[in-house]
């Protein structure tokens, strides 16, 4: 098989006395859709802020196309690979408006026009189905609208830096809070910018949606007690017979799963 673009090797990662990952190892595909699953306070948001760089191992390596990630991304001047990721929380800063806040890093660090940026942002915009709304602040716009202007965030770059855009996007629970369609939306949106050429064609998504598992992720891993306790393909998740899979995907209070609270 080909080289994985991340990979993670013997990853742990502690808070305090709180052991979440132990020697976890992980691999993502150019090309693929990695849905991460498993039940709350598992680690699974800390996987993604990880291979984000916004978070360090205690012990393991992380691989970012066959490099290793030595630091956090701020401090990593030419990381090979573009990652943008999209938080549960749409994170958009509410005393900016709409372009602002996708603009955000083109007015703060680039060379460009404020023409040319707004030019950008308004691209990016139509990309995520909300052309014309730059003007607004995001106290105007619903939760759905949010997250779709904080994806457009995500898949903003600068034509003028040697890579174009992130290559890899990651998902942190992105239709967390919305209604059934405004979820289908959001599905939706992620497999169109997926197929959309030179925008992020591999993604990891975090979700406890049952929807957005099985709408969104080629290949599924389920994660508990810090490590990968099953992998499957979508389809596998109604035929498993594992038994944390079936309790979880089910949602039994009885099983090996230990509910927490
Ligand atoms: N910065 C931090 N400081 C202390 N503890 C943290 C920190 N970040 C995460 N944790 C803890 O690590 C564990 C894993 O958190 P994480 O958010 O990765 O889980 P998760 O699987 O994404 O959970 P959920 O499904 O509830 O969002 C939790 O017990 C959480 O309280």
């Amino acid at each position: 098989m080909n080289e994985p673009l991340i990979e993670l090797k013997g990853v742990s990662k502690s808070f305090g006395s709180n052991k979440v990952l132990d020697r976890l190892d992980l691999k993502i595909y150019r090309g693929e859709a990695l849905g991460i699953i498993g039940p709350s306070g598992t680690g699974k948001s800390t996987i993604l802020r990880l291979i984000a760089g916004l978070t360090n191992v205690d012990e393991g390596e992380i691989y970012v196309q066959g490099v290793r990630r030595q630091g956090l991304i701020e401090d990593t001047k030419d990381d090979p690979v573009g990652i943008g990721m999209v938080f549960q929380q749409a994170a958009l800063f509410d005393s900016l408006t709409v372009e602002e806040n996708i603009g955000f890093l083109l007015y703060q660090h680039s060379q460009l026009s404020p023409e040319r940026i707004r030019q950008l942002v308004n691209k990016k915009l139509e990309m995520v189905g909300l052309p014309g709304i730059g003007n607004l602040y995001p106290a105007e716009l619903s939760g759905g609208m949010r997250k779709r202007v904080s994806f457009a965030r995500a898949i903003m770059s600068n034509p003028d830096a040697p890579k174009e855009g992130a290559e890899v996007l990651l998902y942190d629970e992105p239709t967390a809070g919305l209604d059934p369609i405004a979820s289908t939306v959001i599905e939706d949106l992620i497999r169109d910018l997926q197929s959309m050429q030179g925008v992020c064609s591999t993604y990891a998504i975090v979700t406890h949606q049952e929807s957005t598992i099985r709408r969104t992720a080629d290949r599924i891993i389920f994660l508990y007690q810090g490590k990968v306790q099953w992998q499957g393909s979508v389809s596998e998740i109604d035929t498993t017979d594992h038994p944390y899979m079936k309790q979880f995907m089910s949602g039994n209070i009885d099983g090996p799963i230990q509910v927490a609270g």
